[in-house]
């Protein structure tokens, strides 16, 4: 006897979730076959329809979009689902765009990507960091306060707190290399890049700075996974919207919120200290000096994230190793960089990172920055208010933008050789005779404010490493070429594949002379 079918209605949500995709792919599809006179009039690679380039930007996009560069020229523009995304090439375009009077306003916000605005709406405002911030009018007034805190000046007086810093390496180090002899440098190097950036904003003493984020419950960087230029489909898919959220959002949204509690409390902390005059030198002083009454609590703690966000997610670290992987690789090179620091020890003034152009660490630290470009797409702009006319073409307001500093790096008129890694290039020849730009920081409106300090922090590093050790690449990656070495090209932020090391004491006496120094 045939058995009867038994069949029960769809419910409700399956049926709307059924209905939003058809919609939405029929949407894609007719926006794919007729492109709507608001998008950008610019040349570029011909998508599929409704993913649009989505699934062309290939492991690495960077790389991607500087070769798709040589055909349809320094700035063209992508289809991602529904968006349109202008990607600026070369120097001269990204110069001329971003930072020439006649066009830098227009690209001066940054655009809110879906799960960011979300983030916001769930962890307080607070985790809005200057660099993830729209242009809106508070964003000048705070990043007056970040330029403050790392301005030359304030730099100057917290030197001693980068020595404290970087003497903490040196520790870190010291202990693995003693009992293993071979060290896994990814824990220290993170961990102490992130003491490095909360000493010195909040003249955190390192013992407690170490120990700050020990009870983190989800790792720090699922905060970077929401900025990622290349990563999250719900940007780009608004029908992905309607699935359940991914428990890595979740994790991000717990992540903001113990760290806006723990950097609201070393400002109170700070704020204590500045009252009775116990503070020591460092970038808040700096900030709540001039500022004290005109910014609410939100706002300076959103500072705070701002400022400390790159030493405690990626691109300090991930700049750092990809720098200890090349000396450990390159005996030359390390050579000659230990013979700068031998140099310096005669002198009586500490580096100057904008002046000194003999000084072969400080060339090594900016050739570092050039050739591995751990942002490599920088962090996302959008043109704001205005639409944008540059050479017959047309960029309407509204419009996401990435500069690619990857392929402006590798620009043949303004970088000789531009493939190798060559530090040099900042001491003598064309390039270390005009003003070195360093487009690893961006460009324009919105630049790094802290530039400076960066290059003054990674110097003392690795000044303060090679004083002590010399360093040998033990296995792992060797070759340390910015496109085959780099672990993740998706990720927020470039680093560079699994390598371990082998330190070799110089002069003992005097290692342990300067381990047991209080600085
Ligand atoms: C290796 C280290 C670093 C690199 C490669 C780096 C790179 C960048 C880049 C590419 C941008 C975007 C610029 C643009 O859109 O044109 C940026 C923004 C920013 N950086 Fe850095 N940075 C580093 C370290 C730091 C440090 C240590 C601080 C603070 C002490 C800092 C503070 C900021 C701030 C506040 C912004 C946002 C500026 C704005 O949106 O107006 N950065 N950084």
């Amino acid at each position: 006897m045939a058995q009867a079918t038994s069949f029960s209605m769809p419910s409700l949500e399956t049926i709307t979730t059924v209905s939003a995709v058809i919609l939405s792919s029929l949407l894609g599809l007719f926006y794919w076959t007729t492109t709507p006179s608001t998008a950008p009039n610019l040349p570029g690679p011909c998508g599929w329809p409704i993913v649009g380039n989505y699934f062309q930007r290939g492991a690495d996009p960077a790389v991607t979009y500087h070769r798709w560069s040589k055909i349809y020229g320094p700035v063209f523009r992508l289809r991602l689902g529904y968006k349109w995304v202008v990607v600026f090439n070369t120097a001269d375009a990204a110069e001329e765009l971003l930072a020439s009077s006649a066009h830098a306003a227009t690209f001066q916000s940054r655009p809110v990507p879906y799960s960011m605005g979300k983030l916001f709406k769930e962890a307080s405002k607070k985790t809005i960091t200057i660099g993830s911030s729209p242009y809106v009018v508070l964003l000048y007034g705070k990043r007056r306060l970040s330029i403050a805190s790392v301005s030359p000046a304030s730099t100057k007086s917290y030197e001693r707190l980068i020595d404290r810093s970087t003497q903490n390496f040196v520790r870190d180090l010291n202990v693995p290399s003693k009992i293993y002899g071979v060290i896994v440098p990814w824990p220290i190097f993170f961990s102490n890049a992130a003491c490095l950036a909360i000493a010195i904003f909040f003249g955190t003493p390192i013992t407690v700075a170490s120990e700050l984020f020990k009870d983190i419950p989800f790792p720090m960087w699922r905060l970077a996974q929401l900025r990622n230029i290349t990563g999250r489909a719900c940007a780009y898919f608004p029908f992905l919207r309607l699935f359940p959220v991914h428990s890595a959002y979740k994790e991000a949204v717990v992540v903001a919120k113990y760290r806006n509690g723990k950097l609201a409390g070393l400002l109170e902390t700070c704020r204590k200290q500045i009252a009775v005059r116990t503070t020591v030198p460092c970038a808040v002083v700096s900030m709540l000096y001039d500022h004290k009454t005109e910014f609410t609590e939100e706002a300076l703690t959103s500072v705070s994230n701002s400022m400390v966000s790159s030493g405690l997610v990626s691109h300090m670290p991930n700049t750092l190793l990809w720098s200890l992987g090349i000396l450990a690789s390159y005996k030359t090179i390390q050579e000659k960089c230990y013979q700068a620091v031998l140099r310096r020890q005669t002198l009586v003034e500490s580096v100057d990172p904008v002046q000194d152009r003999e000084d072969y660490l400080m060339a090594f630290v900016y050739e570092a920055g050039r050739y591995f470009t751990t942002l490599r797409l920088s962090l996302a702009r959008e043109t704001i208010g205005k639409d944008c006319f540059w050479k017959g073409f047309y960029i309407p307001a509204g419009t996401t933008v990435w500069c690619n500093i990857h392929a402006m790096y590798r620009d043949v008129p303004r970088f000789e050789r531009p493939e190798k890694f060559v530090p040099e290039r900042y001491m003598v020849g064309p390039e270390s005779v005009r003003s070195i730009p360093h487009f690893g920081f961006g460009l324009g409106r919105r630049m790094c404010p802290a530039t400076i300090l960066v290059h003054k922090e990674i110097y003392s590093v690795f000044q303060t490493i090679l004083t002590y050790y010399s360093l040998d690449l033990f296995d792992g990656e060797s070759d340390f070429h910015a496109v085959r070495g780099c672990a993740v090209g998706r990720s927020f932020n470039q680093g560079p594949k699994q390598f371990r090391i082998k330190l070799h004491v110089r002069d003992q006496a005097k290692l342990d002379e300067f381990l047991a120094t209080e600085i």
